[in-house]
This record gives C-alpha cells, sequence and structure tokens, in this order.
C-alpha cells in the first residue's frame, strides 16, 4: 500500500513485520466485510504464535545437528544388521554391546517420531502452516510416519522365541528417509556441498563393498569354509579378509582363486556384473560431482583460454595479452567469478535485492553525495551497480571525455591525475569513494557533461559503475532526490574548481591516426556485434578498457575488414 517498506539488514526480522502488518490489516478488514480466507484456520494464524513456527526455516542448523544423530543411528543399523547377520558375531561376550547400542539407536528413532517430526513446518499452496495440530495431523497421515513406526516396532522382542539375531531387526532400515534429509539439508547449508557429495559417494562404494564381504562369508559358511580354495579359508579376520575379497571382486581387480563349482561360478559372475554396473555409475557419480565442483574453474579457464587464443590468433601485441592475462587472474582471485551480475540475474528480484542490500547498502549511507537521498533509490541503485576491475595504471577516465558513468571504489584505490606527463596526483581516492559524478550530474549545455580530470586505478582497483541512463532511470522515480544531487553537483563543480573542458578533440584522432586507421563506423560495428553477447566483442572490451580504447579499434578494424571481405 501506501507505506514505503524499509529493507533492513535483517531481512527475515522485516519479513515477520511485513506479515504482521499485514495480518493486522486483515483483523480490520473482516470486521466490515467477510473474508472468504477466514474460514481456513491455517490462513489466520495469531501474530503472536508467529515466532514459534520458525523450526523449519531459522532453527534449520538445529534441525540438521538432530537429524545428524538420526543418521547416526541409522546408520550403526545399516551397516551392523547385515554384518551382524552373516557373521558369527552373537557370541555371549558381544551381544551385551549390541543390546546397548541397540537401545540407544531406538531411543533417538522414538525422540525423532515424538518430538522433532510433528513440530516440523510444511508449506501449503505456499503459506507456511505453523499449526501445531495441523502440522501434527499431516505428520500422521504421511508416509513417512507410517515408514517411521514401522522402523521402531518392537520385533527385536522376537528374541525371547527365537534367540538374538539381528534379522529381527530389518525393519530399522525403513528410517532411511532421514539419512536423504539428512543429505540434502547439510547440502543447502555447506559452503563447499561438494565435499559432503564426495564423502557420501565413497560411503555407498564401501557399503556396497561391506553388504558384498557379507554375502561372500555366508556364500563361503553354505560352501564350508576352507573347504574350497575359492572360499573363505577360515584364518585371520573374517570380516577383513571377506572385505579384502569383495574388494578384488567388485572393482574387477582379479587375481581370486578361481571358482570351481557351479555355485562358485555363479555367484563370482554376479559378482563381476554387478561390480560393473555399480562401479561404473558410481565413478561417474563422482564424476559429476567433481565436474560441478570444479564448474566455475573450468568457465574460468574457458573463457581465459578463448581469449588468449583470439588474441594470439590476431595478433594482439604481447603486453596487451599479458595485461588482459593479468586482469583474468586477479578478477578470478579477488571475486571468484569473471561476472557477478551473471550469477545474480538468474535470482528474483527480491533476493537480488537482499543480497544486494546486505553487502553494500551500509557503504552506500556513508557516501556524502548520496546524505538526504532516499533509501529506497540507493537500494535501487545497488541493483544495477556492475562490478569492474581495472589494473594498476588504467585510466578509469579521462579529462574531457563524455562522463557517461560514474565509480565506487569497492576495493583499491584510485589517483586523480594532472600535469604533464600525468605525474601530478591531486588526490588519492580509497575503498567507499565516489568518483567520475561530476560529468554526469551536468547537463550537457557548454560542455558541462565532460570529465574534469585524469583518473588512474593506483593498484588493482575493484569499482562499482553506474550507468547514467541507469541512474536517469532511476532519478525519475525519485524527484526529490534528483534535486539533492543537482544540488550537490553544483557544489561539487564549485569546491572542486572544475577545470575547462577539453573541447579539442584533435589529440585522440591524432592517436589513432598513429596507426593509420579511423574509428570504425556503426555500421562496422554492428556487423561486429554480430557476434552475439559474451561474444567477441564483449571479451574485447577487455582490451578496450586496457588500451584506452585505441590500439583494440585499429584491430577491431582490421577484423572488421577482413569479416566485411570474408
Ligand atoms: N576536477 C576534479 N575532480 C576530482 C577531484 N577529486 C576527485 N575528482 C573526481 O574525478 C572525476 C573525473 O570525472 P568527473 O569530472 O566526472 O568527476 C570527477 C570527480 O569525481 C578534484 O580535486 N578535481
Amino acid at each position: 500500500e501506501s507505506r514505503p517498506i524499509v529493507i533492513s539488514k535483517d531481512f527475515d526480522a522485516q519479513l515477520i513485520e511485513i506479515v504482521q502488518q499485514y495480518r493486522q490489516r486483515t483483523e480490520q478488514f473482516k470486521e466490515k466485510v467477510i473474508d472468504p480466507y477466514a474460514s481456513s484456520p491455517e490462513c489466520s494464524p495469531p501474530v503472536s504464535e508467529y515466532k514459534s513456527i520458525q523450526l523449519m526455516i531459522n532453527d534449520n542448523r538445529k534441525y540438521i545437528a538432530w537429524l545428524s544423530l538420526v543418521t547416526i543411528a541409522f546408520n550403526y543399523n545399516l551397516w551392523f544388521i547385515p554384518v551382524r547377520m552373516a557373521f558369527p558375531y552373537h557370541d555371549p561376550e558381544a551381544v551385551p554391546l549390541w543390546f546397548t547400542l541397540d537401545i540407544i539407536a531406538d531411543i533417538i528413532y522414538v525422540i525423532d517420531i515424538i518430538v522433532f517430526q510433528p513440530r516440523l513446518q510444511f508449506c501449503k499452496g505456499g503459506d507456511i502452516i505453523y499449526d501445531k495440530d495441523v502440522i501434527k495431523k499431516k505428520y500422521r497421515g504421511s508416509s513417512r510416519f507410517q515408514n517411521d513406526v514401522l522402523s521402531v516396532l518392537p520385533s527385536d522382542l522376537l528374541y525371547f522365541l527365537f534367540g538374538f539375531k539381528s534379522v529381527f531387526r530389518i525393519n530399522r532400515l525403513m528410517k532411511s528417509e532421514a539419512f536423504f534429509e539428512f543429505s540434502d539439508r547439510l547440502e543447502g547449508i555447506m559452503t563447499k556441498a561438494y565435499i559432503w557429495r564426495v564423502i557420501r559417494t565413497i560411503g555407498y562404494l564401501m557399503f556396497i563393498l561391506h553388504l558384498n564381504a557379507c554375502l561372500y562369508y555366508v556364500a563361503s559358511e553354505y560352501q564350508g569354509i576352507g573347504k574350497t580354495k575359492w572360499v573363505y579359508s577360515g584364518q585371520g579376520s573374517a570380516y577383513l579378509r571377506c572385505y579384502y575379497f569383495a574388494v578384488r571382486t567388485l572393482i574387477n581387480i582379479g587375481g581370486l582363486p578361481e571358482p570351481h563349482t557351479v555355485f562358485e561360478i555363479t555367484f563370482q559372475l554376479a559378482n563381476f556384473f554387478v561390480g560393473v554396473f555399480v562401479f561404473s555409475s558410481l565413478i561417474g557419480q563422482m564424476r559429476d560431482v567433481i565436474g560441478a565442483a570444479t564448474a566455475s574453474q573450468t568457465y574460468f579457464r574457458a573463457s581465459m583460454d578463448a581469449c588468449v587464443e583470439y588474441m594470439v590468433s590476431n595478433h594482439i601485441p604481447r603486453l596487451v595479452q599479458t595485461r588482459v592475462r593479468t586482469w583474468y587472474n586477479y578478477t578470478w582471485d579477488s571475486q571468484g567469478m569473471l561476472d557477478e551480475s551473471e550469477l545474480l540475474e538468474q535470482m528474483p528480484l527480491v533476493m537480488r535485492t537482499a543480497i544486494a542490500v546486505d553487502i553494500n547498502l551500509a557503504t552506500f549511507q556513508k557516501i556524502d553525495l548520496f546524505k538526504g537521498c532516499d533509501n529506497q533509490m540507493l537500494v535501487d541503485m545497488l541493483l544495477r551497480l556492475k562490478s569492474i576491475v581495472y589494473l594498476p595504471g588504467d585510466f578509469v577516465c579521462k579529462k574531457g571525455d563524455i562522463g557517461k558513468e560514474m565509480y565506487i571504489i569497492k576495493a583499491g584505490e584510485v589517483q586523480v591525475i594532472g600535469g604533464p606527463d600525468n605525474k601530478i596526483v591531486f588526490v588519492t581516492l580509497k575503498a567507499g569513494c565516489v568518483f567520475g559524478e561530476i560529468s554526469l550530474l551536468q547537463s550537457s549545455a557548454n560542455g558541462g557533461n565532460r570529465r574534469t580530470a585524469n583518473v588512474a586505478a593506483h593498484g588493482f582497483a575493484n569499482l562499482f559503475v553506474l550507468d547514467k541512463k541507469d541512474l536517469n532511470d532511476i532519478l525519475i522515480h525519485y524527484p526529490e532526490s534528483q534535486k539533492v544531487l543537482a544540488r550537490k553537483g553544483r557544489k561539487l563543480m564549485k569546491a572542486k574548481g572544475k577545470t575547462a573542458p577539453v573541447k579539442d578533440e584533435g589529440e585522440k584522432k591524432k592517436g589513432l591516426a598513429m596507426f593509420g586507421q579511423k574509428p570504425p563506423t556503426p555500421k562496422m560495428l554492428r556487423a561486429f556485434g554480430g557476434f552475439g553477447k559474451g561474444g567477441l566483442l564483449e571479451k574485447l572490451r577487455v582490451c578496450d578498457d586496457l588500451m584506452s580504447g585505441i590500439m583494440v579499434q585499429t584491430h577491431i578494424c582490421n577484423l572488421v575488414c577482413v569479416w566485411q571481405w570474408i
């Protein structure tokens, strides 16, 4: 409605407040008209209870910690039930230990069913359901509940009838959903999720070998331990020997005693077939995991290689090539990606806003130029910023050029320079400073939109760039802020002593003439633009920045001529 929403750092709290405001208004509304949604108890939660529903969203980490315990209990059952079924591990010494561990695992299962699962929120039609009774009802009607209950049925009581046999605990394996839930949630909160994926895939591999070791022991027992050369001989640690056999068979390493009986041959053949299938899929899975983990690195390498190849084939001077490489390497090292905006583009606006606000709003609010401007305008600006890296000595802008962008220093320093050979440093601007705003905030009348000074990167400088068109688009919606900025622009002009704009373009033309070329015509550029976004033209922009436009334009011309000729 008419009330502005001020986006704060604490986005969750903000969200809760908005929901509360909405609900209060709904309550007022209900007094006058019949609210068609009022009949649904899930859609009209009392505001006071809102905070108690955060188990799934806010306490995600606590829930994951609990799930890790359930996962350990599940894995205990998963690994030890088959081993206890296959190997003779039910001797009187081991039984008390198994019994204690079984009870602990069962207690964890029961707590999960009674305490945690019935409190887990869920989404229905996009609304988070927090009502305890509704949540309980939903859980009790779910297949998960059925599996959970089946998994804790005290089937072990059959011990009294048939003795201590682990097969009666097989129903404990029905808790597998908890393991997969744990795995998914853990991936969701890990910064390097691939580490967990690799561990999990190795776990699957080891478990299959583990099962095979158990089967081999059962097969050996069936044939008679030590009866033939193929079966387990009965010497050494039974589990270790059988596991060794499983590794050699399933991974198809070979070098095992030859099977002789029909049973042995069939068993071994089945082992080989399963081994080929299982291991090829696991290796494929591992390749996918590692491939996904290094995808961005591969993309970076491919982009750099393509650019280098392009420069080499077009005989771009070595100096430029080195600088392009340096730009690639520094950009990659400093921000871990080449183009941040590419990543953010996939997100909905609200998410991009949340990220942009969290990272940069505080810095923006401190900038003198923006003091007194609408907060929402700053947020709009944040969303349009582009991040660019300049190498040491690069000119960010040159005196007399038309100002089309303004800059905010994210990291590093730039220097306002002048005098003969640009040797005089007027001022050094550091992280958080704004520059390039003077020509941007002035009208083009009398050359007011021209740069008033040379600005060059001192070391590596990471800058945010705001386009003039973007700024104008934003300011249309914020007339008050526009006035504030215009006033500040005028003040800056006076305070910084605007130097006379360069009217003579001859200097630049001379630069181009040195290479015996003319600047590319719009037609030529259009022809070149045919390579598409992110293509050659985009790559060339990097060189363009580095060589202040002159040398690269020369090469563009050469290329365009060849292109047109073709
Ligand atoms: N002219 C001038 N510009 C400065 C000075 N200090 C910083 N700058 C910045 O350098 C920028 C050069 O481009 P603009 O004229 O657009 O805006 C200028 C200012 O933002 C100074 O002392 N004089």
